[in-house]
């Protein structure tokens, strides 16, 4: 596409549609667009008439579906130009300021992402203050009125005195003393430094300042001149005059093209991606175009070539995603991360603890073994207390009282009732001649079923589900064990070898870990990558939710910052905040709470902080399809529970029906978990697959998710 050389921005034939097929809307309908260098250009149009729409096409942060838009000779975003970057000073619609921050620090913020030396910003900061009639330097965004944070936006978009200004409603809520003074200003620096100057008002009358205007309406450009031009032209005396005629006339143009039915319809009707040229040049919608002005589009006919190309898509991709991050547009960016973090320490502060919270609570909470546990006893030997030489008494004083504490009954079924109640876990019951019946099946091997029967401890459990299980099985545990202590002093005392009853089991010294093994350090692993790993998907997620509606990130990408530079510095920032609460967690988790970390302490901190980081890619991805924070905590929380289930944190995969347990090695959890506990219980080191593939599991995963929520980024635009 061949341009003048004197062509700031040039447009032929441009559309552009908002959503997908069934449900898209046209915006800009066969837009026609030339603004010469070193000139201020107008944009005039009612509310909602595509203004914005086609500002943000000029900067690069959207693709047309039809034809292409050259700033300076090439499509904005293409590789070593500085369209986004440092050629545009954009100033958005809303303010697009960190709120916490100075006005100095917002104007520093901008200077070192346009790679300024400070001296340059100082001197540009206090011309901007002075010139724009700004407060302190020092005093906050958030203190500012609405007219005055506008005008610091305006001085972030003046500030590195770019080629390109794009200026989205600069002069809104700006006294006219100020408005004129921005005016002359806009003029000087056109005419002194020929900085091409797009400007949109709602004010038509002061776009007659502008050396030419384009007015538009309904997505349409319907006329494009120098004012004094369209005023002769038209025979109207203001700009206001003039746009009424025109849009009067389209108005009526409109109306006979359309079919009777459709008439009183909406007239602003979607417009396939796909429809012909034929089709396009019959349209009334070609004919509101001025014909003086199409005289100075002299571009090749070749929107073909640009149309709906995928190709030309997947290019923009890579030169805006997959190239070198830049030091300086970090370093910017990480400045600009610990100053919000500084202007908040109580928050961080918070986040500090969080994690000791969590796990503290945890090791409090999850694994230890139930004690004092109610159950009701009915000794049928003991209702008249108990006789000599009586065993019952000897089995029950086995039980430890910490663990189980019973009440005894004196009617077996008040017993039973006590616990369909509610009121005990269980009954153990005994039987009248129990010591009798023990007697005579451990010295006279008596084992019919009536003595077997009578020397048995019976259990009535309340089972009813599995956290009561959970208990019963506890209940079943201490009472089995202290009847093995029980039986062996009963023949101990009748100098027979008690080893008889033991169970033809021996366990020998287990090759990892303890005989006795605790439920706290098979979870306890898990835990901490789950911490670390959720809470930086939340605070990603949020953070970038939040830039995202603000406009922040928007300004950014124009300032030529890219997605990776972004997560990057994001990364950086949060590495320091991250170490640290591993720290705190692994100190709090191992030496207070004696979780088992046989291994390296160093390695566990690295996994921790790897998954660490899938948190923030993932909660980058998170951000990239969610417009508002409750949307944020929809899929955060959404998607956290099955993350955690099906990874096997809190139960072991093992215990998963097949297909689930095929299913848990693709969550992001899974393998760095298990690397986790290799480490921490087998003390692994990084040469184990497990622990290796652990590591590259999670690296994986950050990268995949990296990816797609830089693509997302890029087609959410
Ligand atoms: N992301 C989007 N998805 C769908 N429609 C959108 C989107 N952004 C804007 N629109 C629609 O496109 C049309 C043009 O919007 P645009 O913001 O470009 O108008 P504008 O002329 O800048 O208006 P204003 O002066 O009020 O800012 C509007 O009808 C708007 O609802």
């Amino acid at each position: 596409m061949n341009e003048p050389k004197d062509s700031a921005v040039c447009a032929k034939n441009a559309w552009k549609n908002y959503g997908h097929r069934c449900k898209s809307i046209t915006v800009l309908h066969d837009i026609n667009l030339r603004v010469p260098i070193g000139m201020i250009y107008g944009l005039l149009g009612s509310s909602g008439c595509g203004k914005t729409t086609l500002l943000r096409c000029i900067v690069g942060r959207l693709e047309l579906n039809r034809s292409e838009i050259l700033v300076f000779g090439k499509p904005p975003g293409s590789r070593g130009h500085e369209i986004p970057g440092r050629s545009v000073g954009f100033m958005p619609q809303e303010t697009a300021l960190y709120k916490n921050f100075t006005i100095s620090e917002m104007l520093h913020h901008f200077g070192r992402l346009h790679n300024m030396n400070r001296k340059d910003i100082l001197v540009r900061e206090e011309f901007l203050i002075s010139f724009l009639d700004l407060p302190a330097k020092s005093k906050n965004v958030s203190q500012l009125s609405g007219g005055q944070q506008r005008r610091v936006s305006l001085a972030c978009a003046l500030l590195q005195q770019p080629r390109l200004l794009i200026l989205d409603e600069p002069t809104v809520g700006v006294d006219p003393l100020l408005r004129e003074k921005i005016w002359t200003h806009l003029i000087n620096i056109s005419k002194a430094s020929k900085t091409t100057i797009i400007i949109t008002t709602h004010y038509i009358e002061e776009a007659r300042k502008a050396d030419r205007v384009g007015l538009m309406r309904n997505g349409r450009m319907l006329a494009e001149d120098e004012p004094s031009l369209l005023l002769n032209k038209y025979n109207q005396t203001s700009l206001e005059n003039v746009f009424l005629q025109l849009c009067c006339q389209d108005q009526n143009r409109l109306q006979e093209q359309m079919p009777i039915s459709t008439r009183d319809g909406d007239r602003d009707t979607d417009v396939p991606d796909d429809i012909d040229d034929q089709n396009l040049s019959s349209t009334s919608i070609h004919l509101s175009i001025n014909k003086t002005n199409q005289n100075l589009l002299p571009f090749d006919d070749q929107k073909k070539k640009f149309e709906n190309n995928p190709m030309i898509f997947a290019k923009r991709m890579a030169s805006n995603y997959f190239i070198l991050p830049k030091m300086h547009k970090i370093y910017a960016l990480m400045i600009k991360d610990v100053t919000v973090i500084k202007r908040n320490i109580g928050f961080l502060m918070f986040q500090f603890l969080i994690p000791v919270i969590q796990v503290a609570l945890f090791c409090l909470c999850i694994g230890r073994n139930p004690e004092h546990i109610p159950m009701a006893i009915y000794n049928s030997e003991a209702i008249n207390g108990f006789p000599t030489g009586n065993l019952s008494l000897q089995l029950l004083n086995k039980i430890n009282p910490e663990q189980i504490h019973f009440t005894s009954f004196n009617q077996f079924d008040k017993a039973i009732d006590a616990v369909k109640e509610g009121h005990y876990w269980g009954v153990a019951a005994i039987q009248y001649n129990f010591t009798q019946a023990i007697k005579n099946k451990l010295l006279a091997f008596q084992t019919d079923p009536t003595t077997l029967n009578q020397s048995s401890l019976h259990l009535y459990l309340d089972m009813s589900n599995g956290l009561y299980q959970q208990l019963s099985i506890t209940i079943q545990s201490v009472l089995l064990n202290s009847t093995e202590l029980f039986l062996k002093e009963v023949l101990s005392s009748y100098k027979i070898d008690p080893s008889i009853v033991d169970p033809p089991v021996i366990i020998e010294n287990p090759l990892y870990g303890n005989v006795v093994p605790k439920f706290l350090n098979f979870a306890a692993p898990g835990m901490m990558i789950s911490i670390i790993f959720f809470l930086a998907i939340g605070l990603t997620a949020l953070i970038f939710v939040v830039e995202k509606k603000e406009g922040l990130l928007e300004r950014s990408w124009i300032a030529g910052v890219t997605t990776i530079e972004i997560m990057l510095a994001h990364i950086i920032v949060k590495f320091f905040i991250q170490i640290i609460q591993i720290i705190f967690l692994i100190v709090f988790a191992d030496f207070i709470f004696k979780v088992e970390i046989k291994g390296s302490i160093f390695l566990s901190i690295m996994l921790i902080f790897v998954q660490g980081i899938c948190g923030m890619s993932y909660g980058l991805l998170i951000s990239s399809v969610c417009e508002q924070e409750i949307e944020v905590m929809e899929v955060a929380i959404g998607s956290i529970f099955p993350i955690l289930l099906s990874s096997g944190v809190i139960w072991p995969v093992e215990g998963m029906p097949s297909a689930m347990r095929f299913l848990s090695n693709f969550t992001p959890l899974t393998h760095p978990v298990e690397a986790m506990r290799c480490i921490a219980s087998r003390g692994w080191s990084f040469g184990y697959f497990k622990v290796w593939f652990g590591f590259v599991n999670a690296s994986a995963w950050s990268l995949g998710f990296f990816i797609i929520a830089a693509i997302l980024f890029a087609l959410r635009k």
